[in-house]
């Protein structure tokens, strides 16, 4: 947990006054958010758009002013987790349930800013069962197509019951044994009618990459960066 907040405290020096801010979802966002209000508690003065009730509510418990979607053009910074971040900062994101309005979020955002600890870091993305978020209907069929991408889909289950996300959507959470191309393989899953959006975000959509580690280093990781 330190670990996590530690990057999540690390992001928000990339908050100036007047922005506007996405709020992803996750634990590692809650320390964020937490920081951001307690930066509002001192003066900044910044309005936030958040991709999930979660993250909606928490921001109002801290006084963080939230506005809707359709009131603003475009976001300054975003700032959320990932559950995988592979060697390019290709990430996995959905574990949580909230990727298709974080995806969103991230596309809409000038800076998208992950953040997460450093067991998030792999080499090749794919063995945290990649979220599919998919409309509830013909789901059997569907099931079949995301299969015959080479992976074996469940659908996501909460307190028994398939879980349904804030779009009303179900999430089809799919283990492939590794995934050599995330791009392609976005594409590959998008083009399945039915698919909302898939927890694949390319490397393309993050500025940077903020890592915590339980010692209390972190460490900022660009993927444009040429080295
Ligand atoms: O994508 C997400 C939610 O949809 C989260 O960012 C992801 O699951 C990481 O969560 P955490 O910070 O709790 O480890």
């Amino acid at each position: 947990m330190e670990a996590k907040r530690y990057a999540g405290e690390w992001s928000v020096r990339y908050i100036e006054p007047g922005m506007t801010i996405g709020l992803g979802t996750g634990s590692t966002v809650f320390f964020a958010i937490q920081k951001i209000g307690e930066l509002a508690k001192q003066g900044l003065t910044v309005k936030a758009v958040a991709s999930s009730d979660r993250s909606e509510k928490l921001a109002r418990e801290l006084n963080i002013p939230i506005v809707s979607f359709s009131s603003i053009d475009s976001i300054d910074v975003t700032i959320d987790g990932a559950d995988e971040v592979d060697a390019q900062c290709n990430l996995i994101k959905g574990g949580g349930g909230a990727h298709t309005r974080e995806k969103i979020l991230a596309y809409n955002s000038k800076d998208f800013i992950v953040i997460a600890d450093s067991s998030k870091l792999v080499e090749k993305l794919g063995k945290f069962p990649l979220p599919v978020e998919i409309v509830p209907f013909a789901t059997s069929l569907t099931l079949q197509h995301l299969k015959a991408t080479g992976c074996e889909p469940h659908i996501r289950q909460e307190n028994g019951q398939d879980y349904i996300t804030e779009n009303g959507n179900l999430t089809v959470d799919c283990q492939f044994k590794e995934i050599l191309h995330p791009i392609l393989l976005d594409a590959e899953l998008r083009k399945i009618p039915g698919v909302v959006a898939t927890g694949l975000f390319s490397y393309s959509m993050v500025t940077k990459v903020i890592v915590g580690y339980s010692s209390g280093l972190v460490k900022e990781i660009n993927p444009h960066e040429k080295t």
